[in-house]
């Protein structure tokens, strides 16, 4: 039997948290229970906002730390104020994982706990015309996978999960058109992003939360076209052992 994580009292700190997805974060979290969300943006007046709104209903559970996660600096004195706030961080989504772990492993005093890593297909797809943003992502699945590893994080007791997206409909999809990085690219994003059936946020934050009560350490899942998330793990997983024999394979 699988076991299940709850989000009852924990300490969640998730960056990107003031709009789009991460405000979904923020406000699953706390009809799950959590003690205490710690929203981390750059958007400050959005993010300032979010949390009044939030605190009306669960008062004192919320609140923002402006932080461009771009810039250590910025992210080691948010850390800083959202410890001196609750005290410890036991939950994390997105993006802050060394700093995190840092804070959240046990075998250096910590809570142990989760850190979730948000990926895309444009992780372990190709997609030509966003190569800046395919790599990227890429990255945040890579770096996930090599971190999850043993014997390397076996005794930090932190679960690091990772979630591969589809489109789904945010603030991030609008414009798109204008973003594509070569002209002769906008016909073909046009006839994708009409193709593409973007999936409702409500399935992305629900597959967000079944990954987050039943992944295993070092799990890797996907969640498309409002379909249920699958554990897309083995998948992954084949493909490096594929390249990695290889090399042992070698002579
Ligand atoms: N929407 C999708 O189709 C989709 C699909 C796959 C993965 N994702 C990923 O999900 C995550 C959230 O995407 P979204 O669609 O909610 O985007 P969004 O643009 O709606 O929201 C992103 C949030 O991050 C904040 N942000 C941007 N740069 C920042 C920085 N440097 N420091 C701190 N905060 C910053 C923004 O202010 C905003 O509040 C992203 O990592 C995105 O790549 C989204
Ligand atoms: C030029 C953009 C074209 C987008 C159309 C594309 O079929 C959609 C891709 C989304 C699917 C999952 C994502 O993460 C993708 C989200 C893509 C967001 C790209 C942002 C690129 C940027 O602004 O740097």
């Amino acid at each position: 039997m699988t076991t299940q994580w709850e989000a009852q009292d924990k300490v969640f700190l998730i960056t990107g948290g003031a709009s789009g997805l991460g405000a979904e974060y923020t406000k699953l979290f706390l009809e799950q229970g959590a003690k205490n969300v710690a929203v981390l943006d750059i958007a400050e007046d959005v993010g300032k906002t979010l949390v009044v709104s939030l605190n009306e209903k669960y008062p004192g559970k919320a609140a923002f730390f402006k932080c461009d996660v771009s810039k250590e600096e910025n992210i080691k004195t948010a850390f800083q104020q959202v410890l001196d706030a609750y005290k410890k961080i036991d939950q994390g989504v997105v993006s802050f994982t060394l700093k995190g772990l840092d804070h959240m492993r046990k075998d250096k005093g910590g809570a142990g706990g989760t850190i979730i890593n948000i990926s895309s297909i444009a992780a372990i797809f190709r997609i030509p015309y966003i190569p800046i943003y395919c790599g990227s992502k890429i990255a945040v699945l890579h770096f996930s996978q090599c971190l999850a590893m043993s014997p390397v994080m076996d005794n930090t007791g932190v679960r690091i999960l990772t979630i591969c997206f589809g489109s789904t409909n945010t603030p991030l999809m609008q414009n798109v058109l204008e973003r594509a990085i070569d002209p002769k690219a906008s016909e073909i994003v046009l006839a994708d992003t009409e193709n593409s059936k973007f999936q409702k946020v409500e399935s992305a934050v629900s597959a967000l939360l079944t990954m987050f009560k039943e992944g295993e350490l070092g799990s890797i899942w996907y969640s498309i076209k409002d379909k249920p998330v699958r554990d897309i793990t083995l998948v992954v997983k084949r493909a490096f052992d594929e390249f990695e024999n290889m090399w042992f394979s070698e002579p």
